[in-house]
């Protein structure tokens, strides 16, 4: 506003300095956030230099308006009780209702200026204790309401527990010349033009200052998916550290490599139909298909009466249940494929250190944290006399150069690894432990059917691409990940995307 800033201006010119922006606005009839736009923007020229006013005040909350002239609660309560035998409780209820009643109420016991006399056979009664009082409240809150200053035990009273005040805060300036004032501002050249050096003009020309902070206009083309950038993070990772990657397209799975083979009973709530995604056609592999019979009768065997020093489960193992096909629920279906194999390769056993990360299927209710279609990132080791401490060590690593290096573990429960640990990591930015995911070391229930030698250990992890995603992108809401939103929510949120890095 030209008008808003030639006033200013010409005040400051006058007076040399304005105390308080507030009293100017009051003055030019503005509000002050118009005039700080102003403001703003001529302190940016140097024209004007702006110090802080820092402001505070409480005022009465929209409850606390009302009981400026009814007189607070427990004043209501209190005169709403007869001296002498008092009233029954569902009257005094009747005579001052709603929450302003029971507040009330609470209030005037707390002062003992009310008493519960339970003396009598019927219901008890509300009595006064005192003659007279006086509404302390009521007082308070005029006093906020004229501006006056109330003590702060009695202010942080009314302001957090019972919420009749709260604080207001805000910002004037004070108002001197910067080194560029003038009653006019004079308009900064952009562009150098011919005409200007032609001229010599630009000598006596003042340029604008480039802003190398602007974030200039998004590109056309298109980016990469958050997720994918992630991803390739991920797969550099699990290269940089020797692990090689499992071949995973298969969405598809059968029950018996996503559950059977990783020693996953029949039963277990995890293989309901409100947990996991059934195929209805075709609904069955069978099971001949890609799964050696000896290997069948021994994971059957070991759901049924254990071995390799376990007990099993003691139930009925049904292969029918095993052909069930489903939408695999995590990657440690594709684990469960490749270790089969690794523990049938013809020749010596050959210690192998695979990875995956591809997309998994849970019927989950979808909200801001889940979603019925995530990715996992899924890492294993296969190796002779490894150790709980070689699982600790390897996950330390591969946090770390994903730059998560305080690591936390929990002992944790899955069906197919014993110790089990989740894994949680501290996130400086969030100032919390976040749990990033889940670990441990396979069972023999689950290797020694395979075929692996009796001394070879697995030590496996698994975690979702999604999680680590959101928060290395600044996204709160899973959902803005996939569809339309997610450039919008990556530009918004975190500028750098719009160099499409
Ligand atoms: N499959 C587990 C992750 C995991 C993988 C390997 C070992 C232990 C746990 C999950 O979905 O959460």
């Amino acid at each position: 506003m030209a008008d808003l800033e030639s006033s200013l201006l010409q005040a400051l010119n006058v007076q040399e300095v304005i105390a308080d922006s507030g009293e100017l606005a009051k003055n030019l009839g503005v509000e002050h956030i118009v005039l700080v736009g102003t403001i703003r923007s001529l302190q940016a020229s140097e024209m004007v230099l702006a110090e802080d006013i820092d402001h505070f005040r409480y005022v009465l909350t929209e409850e606390a308006q009302g009981y400026l002239t009814a007189g607070s609660p427990e004043a209501q309560v209190f005169n709403s009780v007869p001296a002498g035998e008092g009233i029954a409780m569902t009257d005094l209820k009747a005579k001052v209702p709603g929450e302003a009643g029971d507040v009330g109420f609470k209030q005037a016991m707390q002062q003992r200026w009310l008493a519960l006399d339970k003396s009598g056979s019927g219901e008890p009664r509300v009595v006064r204790k005192v003659d007279s009082i006086e509404d302390r409240t009521q007082q308070l809150l005029a006093d906020v309401a004229s501006g006056r200053e109330i003590p702060k035990t009695e202010a942080d009273n009314l302001a957090k527990k019972r919420k009749l005040i709260r604080p207001e805060q805000w910002k004037t300036y004070k108002l001197t010349k910067g080194p560029k004032f003038a009653l006019e501002r004079k308009k900064p050249a952009t562009d150098l033009t011919f005409e200007m050096l032609a001229k010599n003009a630009w000598r006596n020309l003042e340029f604008k200052e480039y802003n190398f902070n602007a974030l200039g206009a998004p590109p056309a083309g298109g980016q990469l998916h958050p997720l994918l950038k992630v991803r390739s993070q991920f797969r550099k990772i699990f290269t940089q550290m020797g692990f090689e990657e499992m071949p995973t397209n298969q969405y598809v799975e059968s029950s018996f490599w996503n559950f059977d083979a990783l020693f996953q009973p029949q039963q277990h709530p995890a293989r309901d139909a409100h947990d996991t995604f059934f195929l209805n056609k075709p609904a069955t592999t069978p099971s001949a298909r890609g799964v050696d019979p000896d290997y069948l009768q021994r994971v059957k065997s070991v759901h049924e009466v254990g071995g390799y020093g376990s007990a099993g489960y003691g139930y009925s193992w049904k292969l029918a249940e095993s052909e069930k096909n489903l939408l695999r629920t995590h990657t440690t279906a594709v684990s469960s494929r490749m270790l089969h194999r690794l523990a049938n390769q013809p020749g010596e056993f050959k210690p192998a250190k695979y990875f995956s990360i591809d997309r998994v299927f849970r019927n989950e209710q979808v909200d801001r944290t889940h979603l019925a279609e995530f990715h996992q990132v899924e890492g294993l080791v296969c190796d002779r006399g490894l150790t709980l401490g070689d699982l600790i060590g390897v996950l330390n690593q591969f946090f770390s150069r994903l730059g998560l290096k305080k690591l936390r573990f929990k002992p944790a429960f899955n069906p197919y690894t014993e110790p089990s640990m989740e894994i949680f990591s501290y996130s400086e930015q969030l100032g919390k432990w976040m749990e990033v995911g889940n670990s441990g070391m396979f069972r023999p229930e689950m290797l020694r059917p395979m075929g692996l030698p009796e001394d070879v250990n697995v030590i496996a992890w698994g975690l979702s691409l999604e999680r680590p995603t959101m928060i290395l992108y600044g996204i709160d809401n899973i959902r803005d990940l996939f569809g339309h939103k997610v450039s919008l929510a990556m530009v918004k949120k975190n500028p750098i995307c719009r160099l499409g890095l």
